[in-house]
């Protein structure tokens, strides 16, 4: 009989399974998706009371989020961006008004010029946008790997909203394997509506 796979291991199986996946989504669908997503996240209560938006800049075939930065402009809502501290896979996110103040420094992800932006603490952040490869009903998430969110979300004020936004492959029916360092979303985005999360333990 085979060993049971750890939770390492199950984790990476299903980033491989997920990032398979997103590169196999035709443009024509991907675009659908996003519009859904986005009228989905403008109209909720959530999207609405937040003061600001914390979120990430989207690369290749993850949920557009270059439109939503553009919104919550065009709404006058602050928005704060990552820059990633590879030394100790820390975040420090960034108060960001036009897209000349990001650079590429590595991962090929436009970050923060720090001398351009005004940092704010992660306790701070009210709305928060998190990526993730898979979520499951409950919230839960699985990233690339590295921790750098795990560790932000370590941080962030009980009273913070954090939200995901999905793909319909992305959401994953069964319970995902979750580690004692994982912090779930309240709330999941996807194109048919949104998910309330249970936090529940079972
Ligand atoms: N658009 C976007 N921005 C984001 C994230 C994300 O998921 N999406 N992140 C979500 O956390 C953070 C970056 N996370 C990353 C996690 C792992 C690797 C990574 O494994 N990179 C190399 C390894 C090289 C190295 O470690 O130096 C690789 O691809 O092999 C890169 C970025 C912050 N910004
Ligand atoms: N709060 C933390 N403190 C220390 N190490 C952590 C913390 N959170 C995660 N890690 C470490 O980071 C690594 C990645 O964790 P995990 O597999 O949960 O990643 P992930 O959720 O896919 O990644 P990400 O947060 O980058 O999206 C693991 O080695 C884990 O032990």
């Amino acid at each position: 009989m085979s060993k049971p796979m750890s939770i390492v291991q199950l984790k990476q199986q299903i980033r491989l399974e997920m990032i398979q996946k997103k590169k196999q989504l035709p443009n024509s669908i991907f675009e659908q998706y996003n519009s859904l997503l986005h009228e989905w996240l403008y109209m909720s209560e959530a999207w609405k009371k937040a003061p600001h938006v914390a979120l990430y800049y989207s690369v290749e075939k993850e949920v557009d989020t270059l439109k939503i930065i553009k919104q919550a402009w065009l709404e006058n809502k602050p928005v704060y961006l990552p820059k990633c501290n590879r030394e100790d896979k820390t975040l420090t996110f960034y108060r960001v008004d036009s897209f000349e103040q990001l650079e590429t420094v590595f991962y090929g992800i436009p970050e923060p010029i720090p001398e351009q932006c005004e940092s704010i603490s992660v306790e701070e952040l009210r709305f928060i946008i998190v990526p993730g490869l898979a979520f499951d009903h409950a919230g839960f998430r699985i990233g690339y790997g590295a921790g750098y969110y795990d560790r932000t979300l370590e941080q962030t004020d009980p009273a913070a909203c954090l939200v995901g936004l999905v793909f319909p492959f992305q959401l994953y029916l069964n319970r995902l394997p979750i580690d004692q360092h994982d912090r779930s979303v309240q709330l999941i985005y996807t194109i048919d509506g949104v998910i309330q999360c249970d936090h529940k333990e079972s």
